[in-house]
């Protein structure tokens, strides 16, 4: 694990993970107030990088300006060759669908639907040719996460499980760019180690960049870099120790 400086550039990980180069990037309340002011912030393709920092640090911030669901007002966010300062709202949509996986803290799962049904939903977005393919990679996502009986409505799963699908969904769409919020909270100990290991694991194989925001400080010890957050600012060096 190291601090988000020196990071060697590459363009994408093994499998196309995006590479995240923030610049100037300032966000504010709709008052006016600085919510977020990271000045630099570089990732090659394929990092795995972990959020920390104290409670209204500007974590989700930063996860709904990566995620291009804020207007990115001042400064620039580029995934690869996009910059979402240049694209408006549809636009911001469209990229997030293609190529941003988002596990957020509501997990935003449908309870009328089964567990199968939730994690394979994207398929609902793509050509008819990809949803066979995108159905079989949610199918065998879930069983590596770990869950059985997927045909049941999510409505009778537990926090973890439900949990589970959600990540289940973001893996199987096999966007290049995963961004988690809090994705081990309301779990135990032993099963939030579970999906860390897992959540992790499945990144690193696929070669997918991974933002995640966490208090968790084991996931964030699994991260290959970490930003601390405070006052809406990075902290470096000895500060953020
Ligand atoms: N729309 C908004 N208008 C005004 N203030 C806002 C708005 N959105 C966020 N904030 C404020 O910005 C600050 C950062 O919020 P943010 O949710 O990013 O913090 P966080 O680090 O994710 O906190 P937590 O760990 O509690 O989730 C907080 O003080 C919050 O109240």
């Amino acid at each position: 694990m190291a601090d988000t400086e020196g990071c060697a550039d590459r363009e994408a990980g093994p499998s196309g993970g995006l590479a995240l180069r923030v610049s100037g990037l300032t966000v504010r309340s709709p008052r006016g107030r600085v919510l977020l002011s990271l000045p630099s912030l570089e990732l090659p393709g394929g990092t795995l990088l972990g959020v920390r920092g104290p409670s209204g640090a500007g974590k989700s911030t930063l996860l709904h300006a990566l995620a291009g669901l804020s207007a990115v007002a001042e400064g620039t966010v580029r995934w690869g060759d996009t910059d979402l300062s240049r694209l408006d709202a549809e636009g911001r949509a469209r990229f997030r669908a293609d190529q941003i996986g988002m596990i957020f803290q509501d997990f935003l799962l449908f309870d009328e639907l089964s567990a199968q049904d939730n994690a394979a939903l994207p398929a609902l977005f793509r050509p008819r040719a990809e949803r066979a393919g995108l159905r079989a990679r949610a199918a065998a996502r879930l069983v590596g996460l770990g869950l059985s009986d997927t045909a049941r409505s999510v409505a009778s799963y537990s926090g973890g499980e439900r949990q589970r699908v959600a990540i289940a969904r973001a893996l199987a769409a096999g966007a290049p760019v995963l961004l988690a919020d809090e994705p081990t909270a309301s779990l135990d100990r032993a099963a939030a180690d579970r999906l860390i290991a897992d959540l992790t694991g499945m990144a690193r194989a696929a070669g997918t960049t991974l933002v995640a925001v966490s208090h968790d400080e084991r996931l964030i010890a699994r991260m290959d870099r970490v930003l601390t957050l405070a006052d809406g600012a990075p902290v470096t060096g000895a500060q953020a120790a």
